[in-house]
C-alpha cells in the first residue's frame, strides 16, 4: 500500500477543470516531483491535498485513512504536512519562536504536567532541532524579518517540519532563491529523502531531475505519465506535451 492514494481526484472553477479524474500513488520514503506547464493545477493539486481547499470528488488515502473531507489541522495531526509561505512567518519574532510555536500546537496537551520552565525548554528544544536539520540553527534568535529570502524558506520547511511530519507537501520551495540559497534547500531536500515522504512542486528543472525518485506530469489536470528521472526523460508523449528540449537539458 502506498503512503498516499490519490484516486479520481476532482476540481473545477466554474466551467474549468483543474484537477481532472487524477490518480496518483505515492510510496513510503520517495520524494515525488510533480511537474507540469503553467496553469496545469499543480498548485491547486496541492491545496487539495493539504486540505487548503476543497475538492469536488474522489479519494484522498493517507496511510489507509481516508482524508477526503477532513479539515488541514486534522490531516498535520495525521502527519501530513505543507510548507507554507512566507506570508505566514511572523516577522516581528525570532526564527527560535516561530517554529516554538508550531511545536506547541502540534503538542500543547503533552506538555501540560512540565512546568512552564520546563516547557520553554523542552519547546526551545524541539524548535531548535527543526532548524538545525534546515541548516540555520546559527539564526536561531535573529528577528524572523531580517533573515535573507533563502533563510526565511529554510524557516518555513523547519516550521512545517516541526510539526514531524510523515509526508511534507512542497510548493516551489525555491521560488526566488538564488544559487547558493537554493543549492542550500536542495541538500536539505535530500536530507530528509528516506525519512519523510515529499511531494515537490517545483519549476527548476536541474533540482527536480537531481532530487527526484519519481516525477509526475501533470497537463490539463491529468496525470499523464509517472517513472523515474530517467524514464520521464526519455517519454515521447512527455516531451511532446510538455518538456520539449528542456528533457534533454534537465541533468
Ligand atoms: N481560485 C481560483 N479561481 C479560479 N481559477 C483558479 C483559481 N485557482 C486557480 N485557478 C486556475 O486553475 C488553473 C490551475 O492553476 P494552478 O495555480 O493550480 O496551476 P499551476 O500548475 O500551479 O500553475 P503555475 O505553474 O503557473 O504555478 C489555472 O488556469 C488558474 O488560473
Amino acid at each position: 500500500m502506498s503512503l498516499l492514494e490519490v484516486r479520481g481526484l476532482r476540481k473545477s472553477y466554474g466551467a474549468l477543470k483543474v484537477t481532472d479524474d487524477l490518480n496518483l500513488s505515492v510510496e513510503a520514503g520517495e520524494l515525488h516531483a510533480i511537474i507540469g506547464p503553467n496553469g496545469a493545477g499543480k498548485s491547486t493539486l496541492i491545496a487539495q491535498l493539504s486540505g487548503q481547499a476543497g475538492s469536488d470528488g474522489g479519494s484522498v488515502r493517507f496511510d489507509g485513512t481516508e482524508m477526503t473531507g477532513l479539515p488541514m489541522h486534522r490531516r498535520v495531526r495525521a502527519g501530513m504536512s505543507r510548507s507554507f509561505q512566507i506570508t505566514s512567518i511572523l516577522p516581528g519574532f525570532t526564527a527560535l519562536d516561530n517554529v516554538a510555536v508550531a511545536v506547541q500546537a502540534r503538542r500543547g496537551s503533552s506538555f501540560r504536567f512540565f512546568t512552564p520552565v520546563a516547557q520553554e525548554h523542552a519547546l526551545n528544544e524541539a524548535a531548535l532541532e527543526a532548524l538545525n536539520r534546515v541548516g540555520i540553527a546559527d539564526r536561531a534568535f535573529f528577528r524572523a524579518g531580517s533573515l535573507s529570502h533563502g533563510e526565511k524558506r529554510q524557516l518555513e520547511l523547519a516550521i512545517a517540519l516541526a510539526t514531524r511530519p510523515r509526508l511534507l507537501l512542497l510548493d516551489e520551495p525555491l521560488a526566488g532563491t538564488s544559487g547558493q540559497e537554493a543549492d542550500r534547500l536542495v541538500e536539505v531536500m535530500r536530507s530528509l529523502k528516506g525519512d519523510v515522504t515529499q511531494v515537490l512542486i517545483e519549476h527548476d528543472m536541474d533540482a527536480v531531475f537531481a532530487l527526484a525518485d519519481r516525477i509526475s506530469v501533470l497537463v490539463y489536470g491529468r496525470i499523464i505519465a509517472t517513472g523515474t528521472p530517467d524514464e520521464i526523460r526519455g517519454d515521447p508523449a512527455v516531451r511532446a506535451a510538455y518538456l520539449g528540449e528542456e528533457a534533454g537539458e534537465g541533468g
